[in-house]
């Protein structure tokens, strides 16, 4: 039996990272995947393709509608959509073979096969061919990731009721493509679709889409979308779904009256969470139940829940964990956690981690939103900046989108931030600097900026807050 420092279960975000900085560190790393190729939900599934997509979709877009028109720019683009998964699959797979590049560079060992863990300290690795391969770590790291949730009354059957994947893999563009749950996948997945000209019904059964987000962002993203075309139906439940040869008949219970309507599209894709991927992997063996906590606290530092592996050291991390189900997340989870095998202070600031999402605009927010600081009844102030006043969006011939910073008014320091427009993605990382760097608001005011940039917005919001704003009239 081959005995390593640390072995890893999964080689996504968590995994590899894990891998990495583990061998960095001077440990010796197994990393474990079932998957022919590396790189997890994000690289593969996820993150990437749907970024990409986006992208591309986007571009398609602009030059479709004649938005360049104004620009005294004509074109009339075709779309070949083969050539777009082509392209796709192409950039994925040097991405995760640059991945590959980078573990044996570290001197990671990389182990293809389905992993389970035979008792403390122990994983099986059952490879194809029916070989079995036993392997032993000082610690274990599971970071298995996530599978997405089906309908309770309807599987997904990849053909018609997708997943996120089979989305991001079609061969053709839908005409009608109903989504359930209005959350990151739906608003994601419905933009590219819409943009490549499917009609998109987008169904949650919350009172609005992504309603996480602050309300402002949220009314502002869901007015855009549907100035896009995109048919937002919220507080509705979908309560059945009826296939037939060539369509898929979604049955909605609107939440206030209990009235029941029927949406007749070509395929539906089920986008209403996520949730850990543990099955098969036996982790009763080592005291482990599903469901169970993260040894990694949700606010604190890492720390080993003994009573919850025997004391043996198991690690859970990444979208196999609890909290948000993020590649940024997973990536710092990583961190840690190596740094705590190898006895160093791993730590991860859960309240500094950034969340975006990649629709047209952007949206990206950090900390605490409106309505949780009221909860809290902690005094704040608003800073508000719309970028209808603002040089760059100006010359792009843009004015949808702003910049809300909220300062607690006793500390005068930034409790969130919440943007959406162009650039909104990039821009939330000089936030989360100021938050982690404890820098007052007012401070961030007077930093200079370049002009003209999108993130002049950010620094005018910081001078409202402080009720200086100089750019627009208040
Ligand atoms: C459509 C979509 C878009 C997304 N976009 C973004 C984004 O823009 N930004 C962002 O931050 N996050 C995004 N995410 C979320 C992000 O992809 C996940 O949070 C991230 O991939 C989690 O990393 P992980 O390492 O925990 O899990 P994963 O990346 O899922 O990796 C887990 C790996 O473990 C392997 N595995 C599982 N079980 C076993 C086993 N028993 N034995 C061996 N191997 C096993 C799997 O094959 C997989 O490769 C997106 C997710 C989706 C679905
Ligand atoms: N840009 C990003 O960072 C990004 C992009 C895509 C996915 N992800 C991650 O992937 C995970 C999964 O994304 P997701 O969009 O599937 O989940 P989600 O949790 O983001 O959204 C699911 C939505 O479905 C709704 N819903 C649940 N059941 C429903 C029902 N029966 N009928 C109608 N609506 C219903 C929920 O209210 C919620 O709004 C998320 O945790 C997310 O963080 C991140």
């Amino acid at each position: 039996m081959n005995h390593y420092d640390v072995v890893v279960i999964g080689c996504g975000a968590g995994g590899y990272n894990t891998a990495i900085r583990a061998s960095q560190l001077g440990l010796s790393v197994a990393c474990v995947e079932r998957a022919s190729n590396i790189g997890g939900t994000g690289m593969r599934t996820g993150c990437i393709p749907s970024r990409l997509l986006l992208h591309t979709s986007e571009i398609y877009d602009l030059a479709n509608k004649g938005k360049n028109a104004a620009l005294g720019i004509g074109c009339a683009p075709t779309l070949d959509l083969t050539q777009m998964m082509a392209y796709k699959a192409s950039t994925v797979e040097k991405m995760s073979n640059s991945i590959h590049k980078l573990l044996r560079k570290q001197g990671v060992t990389l182990i293809h096969g389905d992993a389970l863990l035979a008792a403390a300290g122990q994983v099986i690795v059952r490879k194809t061919g029916g070989v079995q391969q036993t392997l032993s770590g000082t610690a274990l790291v599971i970071a298995t990731g996530s599978v997405p949730i089906p309908l309770p009354f309807a599987a997904f059957d990849h053909m018609r009721i997708l997943d996120s994947a089979d989305a991001l893999s079609l061969g053709k563009v839908p005409r009608h493509l109903a989504i359930i749950g209005a959350g990151a996948v739906g608003v994601e997945l419905g933009s590219i679709w819409q943009r490549l000209g499917s009609r998109i019904t987008l169904i949650e059964r919350c009172d609005r889409i992504c309603h996480w987000l602050d309300r402002d962002v949220t009314a502002t993203l869901e007015r855009s979308l549907r100035q896009r075309g995109i048919d937002i139906r919220v507080s509705s439940d979908v309560v059945g779904l009826d296939k037939h040869s060539d369509s898929v008949s979604v049955q909605l219970r609107a939440a206030a009256s209990g009235k029941i309507t029927h949406i007749d599209a070509d395929r539906v894709l089920v986008a209403i969470g996520r949730r850990p991927s543990t099955a098969g992997m036996n982790l009763a063996s080592v005291g482990m139940q599903t469901g169970y906590k993260s040894t990694l606290s949700q606010q604190g530092p890492a720390t080993p829940v003994t009573s919850m592996t025997n004391g043996s050291g198991i690690w859970v991390i990444g979208d196999a964990g609890p909290g948000p189900m993020l590649m940024s997340k997973a990536e710092e989870e990583a961190i840690a956690c190596a740094e705590r095998i190898a006895g160093l202070p791993g730590f991860v600031s859960y309240p500094s981690i950034p969340y975006v999402l990649h629709t047209s605009p952007e949206v990206a927010m950090i900390g605490r939103t409106e309505d949780e600081l009221r909860g809290t009844g902690a005094a704040y102030r608003v800073g508000y900046y719309p970028l209808a006043a603002n040089p760059r969006a100006a010359i792009c011939g843009t004015s949808e989108g702003f910049v809300k910073l909220l300062v607690d008014a006793d500390t005068n320091l930034i409790a969130g931030a919440h943007l959406i427009g162009p650039g909104a993605a990039d821009l939330i990382s000089q936030v989360a600097i100021a938050m982690e760097a404890s820098m007052i608001c007012e401070d961030f005011a007077r930093i200079c900026h370049p002009y003209p940039v999108w993130s002049e917005a950010l620094r005018q919001a910081a001078m409202a807050a402080g009720g200086w704003m100089m750019h627009v009239a208040i």
